[in-house]
């Protein structure tokens, strides 16, 4: 099958029939997604939740064609992934997907601004125009003043909201977030998390996110639950 990329209409993301089990030493395999189905049409935005250990996190990762599904299938802007090698997942992955998780994995050495430049230079963008890209993204997340501090010179909302405008960078289709403001205070986390809402929104992405947080979860369009291994309406 070509790994070439096609862009099709349809929903942004679509889990169809997707499983993932892990062995354990000593004990059955532990059936985590068991015929998973979700599907998030484009500007959709997800709340997925479910208990600690519900499989949020796994089913985050097969959607971010991070890890293969023992069966199942993701589909992502209308391609299959199923019959893609790695270099095919990993374009598809740079091309449509942006991540934000619960730490915020920003390059230590690097400027917020810097950390916001590199995926972007790193998909082929222009110095300039990967520059102009994430000052604008820094500025729209209130760090028009901060795009030159390091990350251990920001706050932990702060350090976030440079995570967030990194995930955007690339344009993705579909943004995933696992508990995105779940290492903030309380007040921290909700400004926040109302930033993030509108950026993405204003981006027009789909998005699933992943939140133990019901009042978060409330002001997304849809919430589902895992729940033993499969996705149901909240
Ligand atoms: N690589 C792995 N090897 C073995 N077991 C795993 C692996 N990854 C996840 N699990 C198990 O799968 C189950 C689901 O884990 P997952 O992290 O997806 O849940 P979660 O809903 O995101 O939980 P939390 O809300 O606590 O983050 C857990 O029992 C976990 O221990």
């Amino acid at each position: 099958m070509s790994e070439a990329v096609v862009e099709t209409n349809g929903p942004a993301l679509a889990l169809r029939g997707v499983r993932r089990a892990f062995q354990q030493a000593g004990a059955p395999d532990l059936s985590v997604l068991d015929g998973a189905d979700l599907t998030i049409d484009a500007g959709e935005i997800v709340a997925l939740v479910g208990p600690s250990g519900s499989g949020k996190s796994t089913l985050l990762q097969i959607a971010g064609l991070l890890e293969r599904p023992d069966d199942g299938e993701v589909v992502l802007a209308g391609q299959a992934a199923s019959g893609l090698g790695d270099g095919g997942r990993t374009r598809m992955r740079r091309r449509y997907l942006g991540f934000v998780y619960q730490y915020h994995h920003l390059l230590p050495e690097f400027s917020a601004e810097e950390n916001v430049i590199v995926p972007q230079m790193v998909a082929g963008v222009g110095r300039k125009a990967a520059r102009e890209r994430a000052r604008a993204l820094l500025d729209r997340m209130g760090l028009a003043t901060r795009g030159h501090h390091r990350p251990g010179q920001l706050s932990g909302g702060e350090q976030q909201r440079v995570a967030i405008a990194r995930a955007l960078a690339n344009a993705p289709r579909v943004l995933l977030a696992d508990e995105p403001t779940g290492n903030l205070d309380p007040n921290t986390a909700d400004a926040v998390f109302n930033e993030f809402l509108r950026l993405v929104r204003e981006e027009g992405l789909a998005a699933l996110i992943a939140t133990h947080n019901p009042e978060l979860a409330a002001r997304m369009d849809r919430v589902v639950t895992l729940r033993e291994g499969k996705v149901v309406r909240a």
